[in-house]
């Protein structure tokens, strides 16, 4: 719900965007995108982003012992070491746009001797617990994941980031994503996929994992936490919580393939409005993405039949974004470049 002022901001800007020299919304989606961030910032034009980051909140877990993904566990860690090698597609997508990569450890199996001030320690613990045996985690860890993931969220803004972006790492994310979404509801046949290529062995037992997990351990959908500890994965308890507190410090917040967009639902469950802050950044050809994206009621703003996660799409997506901002405070409006208006809006 918009109160007074931000439906006086709302018509402000819709004048400009129709004052512009183009036919009334020719620029289709780009104007929608614009209008968010102008309600978000408080401007008819908005700022463009100063300090664009990604965070990769990376981890493992314990149901990869179950064959369910096509690529062993220790890909996990080794990916974190590339990301902070800079030789990763993230890396290279980021360099592309100006975008800095941070890695979070929310609880790799593996312990990490670097320092890097890219590189961020908020390890819960060596990965889950294996969910088609018991809990994923305790609650006391699960409450942690998103106390953790609002710290970072805090000390990335405070220490200046205007754009994030959530990234993901961790082999086993596309099945742990699954049980949290058939958690909440969603039928695991519109969710269910192949992840990073599994065959069709892989499939059953991922289905079988997902469906376990659901049966043995019972997550109660009216309380995220208890969907979190039950079938969830540190790393996606942290993307929730750095989802909230974006959105709480109202800082634009960018999710990107189907395990980004189960932390998105962990943290829609603890607070609806965390939608005026975020913005899809890509569908994935991940099956459920679409279906997940239609039921928040957010439109991608790329589609480019990736399904990779570290955040890649989200990031390709901010020239859009950028080029969003630069349309409302850089085109001429009618009356300035002396352009004949159409002849419904001369009145
Ligand atoms: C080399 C490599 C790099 C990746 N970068 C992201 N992912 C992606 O794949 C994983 C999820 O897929 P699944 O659920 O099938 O295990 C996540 O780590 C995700 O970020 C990667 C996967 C691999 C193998
Ligand atoms: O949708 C994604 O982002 C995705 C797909 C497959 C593997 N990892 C991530």
């Amino acid at each position: 719900m918009m109160n007074i002022e931000e439906e006086f901001l709302k018509q402000q800007i819709l004048e400009r965007l129709n004052n512009l020299t183009k036919p009334i919304k020719s620029l289709g989606y780009l104007e929608d995108i614009v209008l968010k961030i102008g309600l978000i910032q408080g401007k008819i034009i908005p700022d463009l982003p100063k300090d664009k980051r990604v965070y990769i909140f990376a981890a493992d877990h314990g149901v990869a012992a179950n064959g369910v993904s096509a690529y062993p566990k220790q890909v996990t860690y080794q990916m974190v070491l590339n990301f902070l090698n800079g030789g990763a597609a993230i890396n290279v997508f980021s360099r592309h746009v100006g975008a800095k990569v941070y890695v979070v450890d929310a609880g790799i199996d593996g312990d990490f001797d670097v320092k890097n001030d890219y590189f961020i320690s908020a390890k819960i613990g060596y990965g889950t617990n294996d969910f088609t045996k018991g809990p994923a985690m305790s609650r006391e860890q699960a409450e942690k994941c998103i106390e953790y993931g609002r710290k970072i969220a805090k000390e990335a803004i405070e220490s200046g980031a205007d754009l994030l972006v959530v990234g993901d790492m961790g082999i086993g994310n596309t099945t742990t994503a699954s049980a949290i979404a058939v958690s909440f509801g969603f039928d695991i046949d519109e969710i269910l996929d192949i992840g990073t290529f599994i065959d069709k062995d892989g499939l059953k037992r991922k289905r079988k994992a997902i469906q376990k997990a659901i049966e043995i351990n019972n997550p109660d959908k009216n309380d995220p936490v208890d969907v979190l500890a039950k079938v969830g994965g540190f790393c996606f308890g942290q993307m929730a919580g750095f989802i909230l507190k974006s959105a709480e410090e109202k800082i634009p917040v960018l999710i990107d393939g189907f395990p980004t967009t189960a932390g998105l639902l962990l943290a829609w469950n603890m607070d609806h409005n965390v939608l005026r802050y975020v913005f899809a950044g890509h569908r994935s050809m991940v099956k459920g993405h679409k279906v997940i994206l239609d039921a928040l009621n957010l439109r991608p703003i790329l589609d480019l039949n990736m399904r990779l996660g570290e955040g890649t799409g989200a990031v390709l997506s901010i020239p859009i974004i950028e080029a969003a901002i630069k349309m409302i405070g850089e085109m001429s409006t009618f009356e300035s470049a002396g352009v004949s208006k159409g002849v419904d809006q001369v009145k």
